[in-house]
Order: structure tokens, then sequence, then C-alpha cells
């Protein structure tokens, strides 16, 4: 099945660099005109569409879960690791939650036209600032089916146009939950090209997408290192970036014992794959030897392999030697870096020479010790005495992400409907003219 076998100029699998350029450049016209009528669509319209959709993902179930067979059978053949496999996989109930999930984003409140502050000056102009959306956003992901439905919905909420392109071992699900958010879009009288994924797999499109300013506002990109680097070497769109998570947890000299096994074991093997589970352990030197060896064994009895500095393996066994590499290594795995630092300090210094400015937690039940961490770690979530695992809009309470902004511009951590509106402001006078 291809989204675009009905309009004409696009085709699944352009041959050649200029007709991938010519098809997004399509793609970038529809998205732009969509945004248009989207920015004046009201809450009703928009919502009717969440929930149509929603109906439209249950009664295609059948087609989705087939789909998504191909794409499993797919990624099996190329030996594609089980977490990621189970990453890509959907069944009835993962489909049942992501149709909950579209009305969840319905039920939230709109955040376009919203008045964000209002002032009068002595000149009796009236000043107010009013959220508008963003226009156009391009999504590159991972090969995650949800994503596709999240961010086109907070995009749609948000009144934004998205040019969607997750990752390529999704693409057949993707396409057919595209289809089915194209219904609860024709059935609420919106563009269909108010979501659109892109329909080839060759990363030369993603190339396109960074370039063409004139139609897409916003690049969001989802994914690790190689992701990065032609992001930061090719965009000429500004960019939210969603990167990877090197995420650590510190047990300070103040932590309690249980909370500090079982708030490891947790931001660690609850689901390594995600850009929130924790990749490196920092002990205070004060209690390594009473605190570690639990710690260790908890994790190992998880299925957890450690890999630990000196100090950390002259205090718990079974740790294999980290290299200096394990510190900047986001494993995505049941794997763990174990450091032994000198205190807080210790453990701010590492994290923000190591880390990736995603998440990190303290453990501690001294207060001083916890405010000064939170103050003092550089990255879009700091958390003290929780796992790195609440990294997610939907613990945040925002109904659902776009991801997890590791950039500083604009919007930092949990990226919601919200975060997907920029502003204006709206003055109203009377007549005055400036002295
Ligand atoms: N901050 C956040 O919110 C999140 C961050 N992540 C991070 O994502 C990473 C894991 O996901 P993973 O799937 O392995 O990520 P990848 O970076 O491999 O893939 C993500 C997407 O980027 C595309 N891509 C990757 N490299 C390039 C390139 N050079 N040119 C064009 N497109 C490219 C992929 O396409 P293709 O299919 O062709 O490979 C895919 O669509 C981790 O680092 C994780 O922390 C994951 C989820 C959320
Ligand atoms: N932030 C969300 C999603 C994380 C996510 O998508 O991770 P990944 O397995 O890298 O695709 C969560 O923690 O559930």
């Amino acid at each position: 099945m291809s989204l675009v076998d009905d309009k004409p100029g696009l085709s699944r699998a352009p041959a050649a660099q200029t007709d991938i350029d010519a098809m997004m450049l399509e793609i970038g016209r529809r998205a732009r005109a969509a945004a248009a009528v989207l920015a004046l669509a009201s809450s009703e319209q928009k919502d009717k569409a969440l929930h149509a959709a929603a109906a439209a993902l249950r009664a295609d179930t059948p087609a989705i879960l087939a789909a998504n067979a191909k794409d499993i059978a797919a990624a099996r053949e190329k030996g594609l690791r089980d977490s990621l496999v189970d990453r890509l996989l959907l069944d009835a109930g993962r489909l049942e939650g992501i149709a909950a999930g579209l009305e969840v984003v319905a039920g939230l409140p709109d955040p376009v036209g919203a008045t964000m502050a209002a002032w009068e000056r002595p000149n009796g102009l009236k000043f107010e600032r009013r959220r508008v959306p963003l226009g156009v956003i391009g999504i590159i992901y991972e090969s995650r089916p949800n994503v596709t439905a999240d961010a086109g919905s907070l995009c749609l909420k948000a009144g934004n146009a998205a040019i969607l392109r997750g990752g390529s071992e999704s693409y057949h699900s993707s396409t057919a939950i595209v289809a089915a958010l194209h219904k609860g879009l024709r059935e609420a009288g919106l563009p269909e090209d108010a979501i659109q994924s892109v329909p080839t797999t060759d990363r030369a499109a993603v190339g396109k997408l960074l370039t063409m300013p004139q139609y897409v506002d916003v690049i969001v990109p989802r994914g690790g290192r190689s992701l990065i680097e032609r992001v930061q070497n090719e965009s000429r769109v500004p960019v939210f970036a969603h990167l990877d998570g090197l995420c650590h947890v510190y047990l300070d000299a103040g932590a309690d014992r249980d909370k500090a096994v079982a708030i490891a074991v947790n931001a660690k093997m609850r689901r390594t794959s995600v850009c929130g589970a924790a990749e490196t352990l920092l002990v205070d030197r004060a209690v390594a030897a009473e605190l570690l060896p639990p710690v260790a064994e908890a994790l190992r009895a998880a299925g957890c392999i450690l890999r630990g500095d000196a100090a950390a393996r002259a205090i718990a066994t079974g740790m294999d030697p980290a290299s200096e590499a394990d510190w900047d290594t986001e494993y995505l795995d049941a794997i763990l870096s174990v450091a032994v630092v000198d205190g807080v300090a210790g453990a701010i210094e590492h994290i923000n020479r190591h880390g990736s400015h995603h998440t990190d937690s303290i453990v501690t039940e001294d207060a001083a010790a916890a405010e000064r961490f939170l103050s003092e770690v550089d990255s879009a979530i700091v958390l003290h005495n929780a796992s790195t695992q609440f990294a997610d809009g939907g613990e945040f309470g925002f109904g659902a992400e776009i991801g997890i902004s590791t950039g500083r511009m604009h919007a930092r951590g949990p990226v919601g409907a919200e975060q997907l509106t920029s502003f204006k402001y709206l003055v109203r006078g009377t007549g005055q003219t400036r002295p």
C-alpha cells in the first residue's frame, strides 16, 4: 500500500536524487497549504478528527496488523535485535493503546488561541501575546509505529501540519497508521495533507527535508548519533533536537539503601531501549563499600552486565573493566557502566562532561545535596529520588509527547502540544501614533 498512490507526482521509490527532491518539494508544498487551513481550524474540528482517527484505527486493526507483520518479518530476516523488534511490534492491545492515546490528545486543552499574557500601556495600547501554531513540522524518528500517531496527533492538536519520516523498518506499519489518521481528517473536513508520511525509505529524502525552509518551519530529529551528525551538518531549518539519552543515576552518601536499589534497577532495566534508560551509575566514594554491593547484586540478578572503574571493581565482584569509551556510550541494552565519584561535586562534574543533557537522577535523603544536583546538572530533566525512566510526556501529565528535547532553544524536556506552538502579539489601539 502506498500513501500517495492517488497523488500525481509522487511515487513510493524514486530512482534518482532529482526525483526525491521533486517529491519532497511537492510534499512540502502540500503541507504548507494544509498548515494554513489547520491554523484556523476550530478546536472542535481538530478533536473530531482525532476521535474519528481513533475509530478508524480500531476499525482498521486487521490491515494495520497485517502491515506490521510484514515489517516484523523483514526485521527478523535482517537480524534486528529483540528489543528493537519489540519496539516495532504491534498487537491488538498496543493498537488499542494508540487509539486511546489519540482520544487523550483530543481531550487536552487546545493550546492555539490561548492568551499567554495581556497588558495595557499608559498610552492606551492594549497588548496580547497569543499562542499560534508553528506551521509545518518535519519529524524524523525511530522504527516505533506509535510515534506516527503520537507525533501526527500532537501536531494536529497544535494546528501544525506534519511531515513524518519514521524508521525504515516501520515503513508499512506507519503507512497504515497514517491511512487511518487520514480517514479522521477527512471525516472532520480537514485536509489529508495535514499529516503526510514520506513515501520512501531512501535517506536522501531526509536530506531534502532538512533543506526546505520555504516549506518546513521546524525539524524534530528523534534518534542517535548518525542522525545527529547529519542534522548538524545539513539542516537549514530550526531544529528541536530529540537526541540520545546518556542518562545517569547518582547514589549519594545520603542515599537510602532500598531506594538506591529500586531506582538503579528500574532506571536501567525497566526498558533498556528507551532514551530515558540509565547508562551510567555513579556512587559516592564515602558509601560505595556499603551501597555498591547490594545495588550491583540486584542489577546482576535482573540480567544486567556491569562495567566498572577500578574503584568499583575493588568493591563489588563480577564487574568487567570499563574503558574511557564506556562513559560516553549509550548502550540501549542491559549493560551499565559504574564509576565511583567524590561526592555530589564529582557526580555533577562527570555528568556535565559525559552526559547528553537528557535526564539524570540523584538518590539521597540529604536535601542540600539534592538541591545542588538539581541546580547544577545541566540536563533537560533532573530528578531527586526517582527513576530516569520517568522521562516521558505521559508521565509528566502532558497526555503524549513527540519525545524529549535535548536542545536548549524553545522547548526542553518532554514536548507536548503546547511546546509545538509559537506566539504572536496582538496590539489594539484607538488611533494612537508614536511621538
Ligand atoms: N530524545 C528522545 O526523545 C528520543 C531519543 N531516542 C534516541 O534514538 C536512538 C535510538 O533509536 P534508533 O532507531 O537506533 O535511532 P536512529 O538514529 O538509528 O534512527 C532514527 C531515525 O533517524 C534516521 N536516520 C538515522 N541516521 C540517519 C542519517 N544519517 N540520514 C538520514 N536519516 C537517518 C533513521 O532512518 P533509517 O530507518 O533509515 O535508519 C530513523 O528514521 C537513541 O540514541 C535514543 O536515545 C529515541 C527515542 C526518543
Ligand atoms: N519517552 C517514552 C518513549 C521512549 C521511546 O520511544 O524510546 P525508544 O525505545 O528509544 O523508541 C517512554 O519512555 O515511554
